[in-house]
């Protein structure tokens, strides 16, 4: 079979493991990556170290995202509040019938384009500020993927993925639908070591990883312990999981039928040093992810009358240390 072309956007912890796992795969991949990172990776290539190994990928790296030339597939690998200002440079990058995969944690910003409900405006500007994305980015393009798995930069151009990460990724067309270029690339992943598969319910998917993301991560941010420390103390323990129960519950409100079982869900992570990418943020002096996911489902909880009282006080613990420009607005519903 044909390689893809792939660019993956932001050489970080996601991007730069897939893109280094697919690259050495046999994919054509382009990296986008920039500064001192994206030097690093066009002089030395990319470094992954895995389970013990170091893995050095050469591989070609633009420094913006319109430099990429036309491509079968497009995995954005950014920080959420980082997606808007691709907006629109990213559809001119596809070749017909190409794909844009949003490899990132959290509600994306098209969750309730496609039926069900409707988010309140507060949330809609919480998930995409001034309605840049839906604007430009093509939704019929759009595949969701849900990427459980887990790593760390370590300097420029060197990933850590962790020993023992489970390394999964499933995708899913907005529309529950398939296409030829979303199952190659399902295949690809596979070829690279990600077990995947793909979901005719991404919404559901994304929600239960959502769980982990709204709870695990600030928890993490909040007290700077990796989540085996959080599992292993009672009181985190069931803060942690008393978070992620209440957004299960939202889920259900809203009319998901998301598949997860919070104590398994937190069970995988005894014993282990897993340090969400929300501690690595707050350790590098940025601030944590919590638009599209504490905040969110705090809003989207707040319009529905519905009390969620850990994540709603781990959301304003969250603000007080790393305050937002954005402001809660309105959170009524639209029919
Ligand atoms: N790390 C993890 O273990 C996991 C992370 N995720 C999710 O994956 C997504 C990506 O996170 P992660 O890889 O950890 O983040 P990182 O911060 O490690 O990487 C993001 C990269 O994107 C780059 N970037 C942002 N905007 C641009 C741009 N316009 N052009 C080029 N590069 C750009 C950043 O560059 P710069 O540093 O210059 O801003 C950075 O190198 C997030 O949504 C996260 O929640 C999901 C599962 C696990
Ligand atoms: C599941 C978890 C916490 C694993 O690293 C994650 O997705 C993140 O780091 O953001």
């Amino acid at each position: 079979m044909n390689s893809l072309d792939v660019g993956v956007l932001g050489g970080g912890a996601i991007g730069g493991s897939l893109a280094a796992r697919l690259a050495s795969s046999g994919e054509r991949v382009t990296l986008v990556a920039r500064g001192a990172n994206g030097r690093a990776i066009r002089e030395q290539g990319l470094v992954l170290h895995e389970g013990g190994r170091e893995l050095r990928v050469p591989l070609p790296c633009c420094e913006q995202a319109g430099d990429l030339g036309p491509q079968d597939v497009i995995v954005v690998a950014v920080k959420g509040r980082d997606l808007s200002p691709l907006a629109s440079v990213l559809p001119g990058l596809l070749k017909p019938g190409g794909r844009l995969v949003l490899a990132m944690n959290g509600i994306p910003f098209w969750f309730d384009r496609f039926g069900g409900f409707a988010w309140p405006a507060a949330v809609r500007e919480m998930l995409d500020p001034g309605g840049e994305l839906a604007r430009q980015l093509p939704l019929h393009a759009l595949v969701g993927a849900v990427v459980l798995s887990s790593a760390e930069v370590l300097a420029p151009g060197i990933v850590r993925s962790p020993a023992g990460d489970r390394r999964s990724v499933i995708l899913g067309r907005p529309d529950g639908g398939v296409d030829a270029v979303t199952q190659r690339f399902a295949d690809a992943l596979s070829k690279a070591s990600y077990a995947t598969r793909i979901s005719s319910d991404i919404r559901a998917e994304l929600w239960a990883k959502l769980m982990l993301f709204c709870s695990a991560g600030p928890l993490s941010a909040l007290t700077g312990a990796d989540l085996g420390v959080l599992a292993a103390e009672p009181s985190s323990e069931a803060l942690w999981l008393g978070m992620m129960n209440e957004c299960l519950d939202l889920g259900s409100a809203v009319g998901l039928a998301v598949d997860a079982e919070p104590r398994a869900v937190l069970d995988a992570f005894r014993g282990t040093a897993v340090r969400p990418s929300m501690l690595q943020d707050v350790e590098a002096g940025r601030s944590p992810e919590i638009e599209s996911g504490l905040l969110a489902v705090d809003l989207i909880a707040r319009g529905r009358d519905m009390e969620l009282p850990r994540l709603s006080a781990v959301a304003a613990l969250m603000r007080m240390k790393w305050p937002l420009a954005v402001s809660a607005g309105d959170t009524r519903e639209e029919n």
